[in-house]
């Protein structure tokens, strides 16, 4: 799929960051790269206009707020309405770094599709995707659910499982004593937490998270917010799941040219970026907002300060679409 040719002045601002522009002073000298999603929203739906919006969502720091247990970052019950009535108008994918298990434990609702472990379990209703499902069955599993309805898992790194379950073991029993540390098994991937450590402990726990990385070549880590993520080194990301779920038949249920659907990814996070980057840019063209209160290099056009403003985007959304399904006057 090739990159759109006709960018938008949004699109062009988000690829100067691409080449490593920094230089940003302030959030406003920021924000007027990075415009506010709800400030621009009339320009961004004309763009949309006449496509199928596909709406893709991080959870953490974007529908739930950052909470210091990770456990207890549960969705309010106004986001999951919203997020409901986004789903009724909208396909729509909830992309996160959780096992899929808890995201959509957090989330409870049938209408979402969702991926876990940064896009490597990919949870569909239909077959799977036609593109990455090919004439065999690698990589994906099924399964059923209690109601009888059939599902297929998408596990591009299903070979890294016993690895992963054998890192989240050692670091369990290694990080035991560093108080705060917490190891989180998110099934693909295991996430290191130490966002409630002391300053003086953060640099020994960093330490020994990567003496221990150190025998598995094939994992890498990276840092989100007061995290350590570690993940298998493989070509698939956040980005490579939105291209699958726009491929996978049912989810965008309009058939259509790839260059008619307008994806709209909304996070926060370094690994959000893989969607911004390469889902976006180079699909036909999308609109990608990042959610944060400070300025941050980030290849997203638009940006929302907030899980609040999230919602807010999300509703004026879904009023946008009920507004065009009306009857002429
Ligand atoms: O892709 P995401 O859904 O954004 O997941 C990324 C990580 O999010 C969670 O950690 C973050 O949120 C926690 C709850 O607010 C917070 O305590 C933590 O400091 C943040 O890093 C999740 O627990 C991680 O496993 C995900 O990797």
């Amino acid at each position: 799929m090739g990159c759109h040719q006709e960018k938008t002045n949004w699109i062009r601002l988000a690829k100067l960051d691409d080449c490593g522009e920094a230089t940003f002073g302030s959030y406003r000298s920021w924000l007027a790269k990075h415009p506010s999603a709800l400030d621009s929203f009339d320009e961004m739906m004309g763009f949309a206009q006449g496509k199928n919006i596909a709406v893709f969502l991080d959870y953490d720091g974007t529908l739930s707020k950052i909470v210091a247990d990770p456990d207890k970052a549960f969705l309010s019950e106004k986001m999951r309405k919203v997020v409901q009535n986004v789903a009724l108008h909208f396909p729509t994918a909830i992309i996160s770094g959780r096992r899929l298990e808890k995201v959509s434990g957090f989330v409870q609702l049938e209408e979402v599709y969702y991926a876990g472990s940064h896009g490597m379990d990919i949870l569909t209703p239909s077959s799977g995707s036609s593109k990455y499902r090919g004439n065999n069955n690698i990589h994906h599993n099924t399964t059923i659910n209690e109601k009888g309805t059939k599902f297929v898992h998408f596990c591009p790194a299903q070979q890294f499982l016993p690895t992963i379950q054998e890192i989240a073991k050692r670091l369990k029993e290694k990080t035991n004593d560093i108080k705060g540390s917490m190891i989180e098994d998110n099934k693909f991937c295991v996430s290191v937490h130490f966002r409630s450590v002391k300053n003086k402990d953060v640099s020994i726990l960093k330490t020994m998270v990567e003496q221990t990385m150190e025998e598995y070549p094939n994992l890498r880590i990276s840092e989100g917010k007061k995290v350590m993520e570690i993940r298998p080194d493989i070509e698939w990301d956040k980005g490579k799941a939105v291209e699958y779920l726009l491929h996978t038949p049912g989810f965008i249920t309009k058939p259509t040219a790839s260059s008619d659907v307008v994806p709209i990814y909304i996070g926060d996070d370094k690994t959000d970026e893989d969607a911004f980057k390469q889902a976006i840019e180079c699909m036909g063209g999308g609109l990608s907002i990042v959610v944060s209160s400070t300025p941050k290099v980030t290849f997203a056009s638009h940006s929302l300060r907030d899980p609040n403003q999230v919602e807010a985007f999300l509703r004026r959304l879904v009023k946008w679409k009920k507004a065009l399904q009306l009857p002429p006057t």
